[in-house]
């Protein structure tokens, strides 16, 4: 159906990133723009839209993930654990929890320091959020005071943004504690002001009671009725290929190689201006890899022809450890409800009259960022602070209406709570390599997150567990937390048992970036500079989380975001 394989621009990946560079690009009527898809459109998928249920989204066979599974984590007892990635057009933003959380001003204040370029501090990034961001009111239209600080947030941008549409009778015990408890855990009324610290009120990407994903704010109808954008679907790209003509030093690329039966029948699109690469910060290194770009010696071992010797692809792998941990919740207003089918049928079938009811916002409605106590922070006499800065936390708790979303849930009946506990800025850096067994290029590639491999994580993850206990122990929760979990109760036995239960449980957060890191123009590490553009190539520029060289101390969509809409202005400047 495609018109042809030649435009001014091919983006690889229509995730966060690549939908939002895809829209901003043809608003000029003259860029022709090709957008490459690996998996699925996103129209008509119940799961996608309704945002309780994105949990579905997540079984073992699903169709809108990618099959990848981690190397065996050496700091998780050598467990292989499975690596969520959304395959489906919107990328992520199709299947993650929906948290809008920008990370704070220190995160992009680094960026700026480690590559050298003001542009990617807060405050000239500020107006790229909000760039993205359309405020809107909550799906039961409740009064939003002292939830949120409208001066930091724009109403009238693309992706939906919104408090939670439906209250459960919980919320008024986290406020509750942050008042019993202010000097542990203040309340913060916006924690996407810049300074994170503190207990605030969830923001989702969610308008009237539905996901807003990048496919549907920035390739809504409006926008896929330009004639100059094309968006291929169910099609995978395998390799960036250089010019075949011209015979400069410095490698040009300029095509484009995909298939659609992931076998035979390569297709190749030329791009006379640009390839576009935002698959994602597995996704990523992984073409690139395969098209010879990366370690030279390691590429040219597996038989695959060096075309630029970058040995930082796929390195410098960041990822939050996260561990979710349960109590038994006196309560039969939990997201545990959901699991009674005559209960969720008229839950859905609320959904489906009005968009209100309980399946209009994620299982997660408080979120805390927070710095270790003081008599945690003597680590940082022998070791360097991990975190960006003091509005950084160093470690986050995600408190939940209901079981943790990985916990396995016990048998019988039974309501919960759970705070997730997640090692905001770990110290640990893993890879993505390619398979040596199996090169094909429509193979999965080696995912090392690392989890727990520097000694630090485990000890920001201990902190966190011991804070979250601290916060269910409030006045506040008299009566309505029970008992921990078995695992956890024997957790808080001791020291040692503690640090069995976090190797035990803990996960990838699924907030990976800095495999394509940015690094100043001519420095010795990194892969793109901080335009974005190639390393030692012309023609091809990086635009998703893989440049990120830290992990935002938030959650990563909103950061993915705003460098994307960053990065489509950087290539209209090129092309102006
Ligand atoms: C389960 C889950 C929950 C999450 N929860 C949250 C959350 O609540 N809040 C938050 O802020 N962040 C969350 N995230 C993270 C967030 O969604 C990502 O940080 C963000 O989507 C990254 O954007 P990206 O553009 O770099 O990559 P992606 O959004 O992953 O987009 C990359 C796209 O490229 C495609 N692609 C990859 N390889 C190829 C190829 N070879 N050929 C063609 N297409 C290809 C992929 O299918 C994908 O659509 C979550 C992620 C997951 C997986």
């Amino acid at each position: 159906q495609l018109p042809g394989l030649n435009y001014d621009f091919v983006i690889i990946g229509g995730g966060a990133a690549g939908n939002v560079v895809a829209n901003r690009l043809t608003e000029n009527p003259n860029f022709q723009v090709l957008v490459i898809e690996a998996g699925p459109s996103n129209e008509g998928i119940l799961e996608e839209q309704v945002p309780a249920l994105a949990l579905n989204l997540y079984a073992e066979d699903s169709p809108y993930l990618w099959p990848y599974m981690t190397t065996p984590q050496v700091g998780a007892n050598n467990a292989s654990q499975r690596f969520l990635r959304g395959r489906i057009l919107g990328g992520g933003t199709g299947v993650n929890e929906m948290f809008y959380s920008r990370g704070s001003s220190d995160d992009f204040d680094r960026y700026a320091n480690v590559s050298g370029d003001q542009g990617w501090s807060w405050d000239a990034m500020l107006p790229y959020f909000l760039k993205n961001e359309k405020w809107v009111a909550p799906a039961d239209h409740h009064n939003e005071t002292g939830q949120f600080d409208p001066k930091f947030h724009n109403f009238t941008g693309m992706n939906s943004v919104s408090l939670a549409g439906y209250q459960w009778p919980m919320f008024s015990r986290v406020i509750q504690t942050t008042q019993e408890m202010p000097d542990e855990f203040p309340f913060n009324l916006d924690y996407n002001s810049g300074n994170t610290i503190g207990v605030g009120w969830v923001q989702y990407t969610i308008g009237n009671g539905t996901r807003s994903s990048s496919a549907s704010s920035y390739l809504g109808p409006q926008f896929m009725n330009r004639t100059n954008l094309h968006v291929l679907v169910n099609t995978q790209v395998s390799r960036v290929l250089p010019a075949t003509s011209g015979k400069g030093k410095t490698p040009h690329f300029n095509r484009v190689e995909f298939s659609q039966d992931l076998k035979s029948a390569l297709f190749v699109a030329t791009a006379s201006k640009e390839v576009i690469l935002s698959a994602g910060a597995i996704g990523t290194p992984h073409i690139l890899m395969n098209s010879g770009i990366g370690d030279k010696k390691t590429l040219t071992k597996l038989g695959i022809k060096s075309l630029i010797d970058l040995p930082s692809v796929g390195q410098n792998f960041t990822e939050q450890p996260l561990v979710p941990n349960s109590w038994f919740a006196n309560s039969t207003d939990t997201y545990e409800n959901f699991n009674n089918e005559t209960q969720l049928d008229i839950d859905l079938a609320m959904w489906n009259q009005s968009r209100t009811g309980p399946l209009v916002s994620p299982i997660g409605q408080h979120l805390a960022f927070l710095r270790f106590p003081k008599e945690n922070s003597s680590i940082f006499e022998t070791r360097e602070d991990p975190s960006a800065g003091p509005n950084t936390g160093h470690y986050e708790l995600e408190i939940a209406n209901g079981i943790g979303l990985l916990t396995p849930i016990p048998a019988g009946d039974g309501h919960f709570i759970s705070v997730q506990t997640v090692c905001a800025a770990p110290a640990s850096r893993g890879s993505v390599t390619l398979n040596t067994t199996h090169p094909s290029p429509f193979n999965s590639p080696l995912i090392d997150p690392a989890l727990l491999m520097d000694s630090y994580d485990l000890f920001a993850l201990k902190v966190a567990i011991q804070q979250a206990v601290k916060f269910l122990s409030a006045d506040a929760w008299q009566g309505y937390v029970l008992e921990p979990l078995d695992d956890l109760a024997q957790a808080l036995t001791s020291d040692e048992a503690l640090e069995a239960y976090i190797r035990q449980t803990v996960v990838a957060n699924e907030h990976p970036v800095g495999t394509a890191a940015m690094s100043p123009k001519n420095a010795d590490w990194g892969v793109v500079d901080p335009d974005l553009l190639m390393k030692k190539a012309t023609g091809l520029r990086i635009i998703d989380a893989s440049i990120m060289p830290y992990v935002p101390s938030g959650h990563s969509q909103a950061p993915t975001y705003a460098v994307a809409e960053r990065g489509a202005d950087l290539v209209k400047a090129t092309w102006a």
